[in-house]
């Protein structure tokens, strides 16, 4: 298996790696991420996504398969990223509020020179949530680090009354697209199951 490097400071997306039975290290990337103007929330993505990847594969070997992602929330038309404060937060979850939104998330592989990315877009429906929910959900801390103010993985799944998509794409790394781009590299994730079943044993 050829090295493979998540250029990411997400623990939700070293979580999933690790689900799909992938041996990685982490690089966090550290780009810009304010949108350029006139820019649609698909193309904000993809470049972030693809952006954090080139990041970090200009310090890594060239045959090292580095892994970038982005996940932005879009209602309206309007992409909405992680909260400044609380009340940005607040603002947010109200915002949802008993609507559908979307959640856009792109990975992109850099190996060898090469770029690829894909995006993945998820339907979402939120139930109508209440004022003391809310202040409650912020108190809780866990919308402060995520996309929209909210994890679907955590207390914030009690507000998912739907999904459309992919589940691992909203929580930060849609694993079939992932897994398909490794294959397309020539690094299929399956064949590493069986090496890490027997370093289990
Ligand atoms: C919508 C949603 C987002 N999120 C998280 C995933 C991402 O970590 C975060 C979106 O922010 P990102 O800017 O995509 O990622 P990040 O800053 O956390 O990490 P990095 O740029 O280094 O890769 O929101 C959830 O955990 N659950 C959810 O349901």
């Amino acid at each position: 298996m050829a090295s493979v490097i998540l250029a990411s400071a997400s623990p939700r997306r070293a979580e999933l790696l690790d689900q799909i039975g992938v041996d990685y290290s982490v690089q966090p990337a550290d780009v810009d991420e304010t949108p350029i103007e006139g820019e649609c929330p698909e193309d904000y993505v993809t470049r972030l996504a693809l952006g954090k990847a080139q990041a970090v594969a200009v310090d890594s070997p060239e045959h090292a398969l580095v892994l970038g992602s982005d996940t932005s929330v879009v209602i309206d038309g309007e992409i909405l990223g992680k909260p400044e404060n609380h009340e940005a937060a607040a603002a947010m979850l109200q915002r949802l509020s008993g609507r559908a939104h979307q959640v856009m998330t792109a990975v992109a592989l850099v190996h060898r020179g090469q770029s690829k990315a894909v995006l993945v877009v998820t339907d979402v429906e939120f139930r109508t949530l209440s004022a003391s929910e809310i202040e409650a959900y912020i108190a809780s801390g866990e919308p402060m680090d995520k996309a929209g103010s909210y994890g679907i993985q955590g207390l914030g799944g009690i507000f998912v009354r739907e999904i459309r998509g992919s589940y691992s794409a909203v929580v930060g790394l849609p694993l079939q697209e992932t897994a398909a781009l490794m294959d397309a590299a020539g690094f299929p994730v399956w064949e590493s199951w069986p090496r890490r079943l027997e370093n289990q044993a």
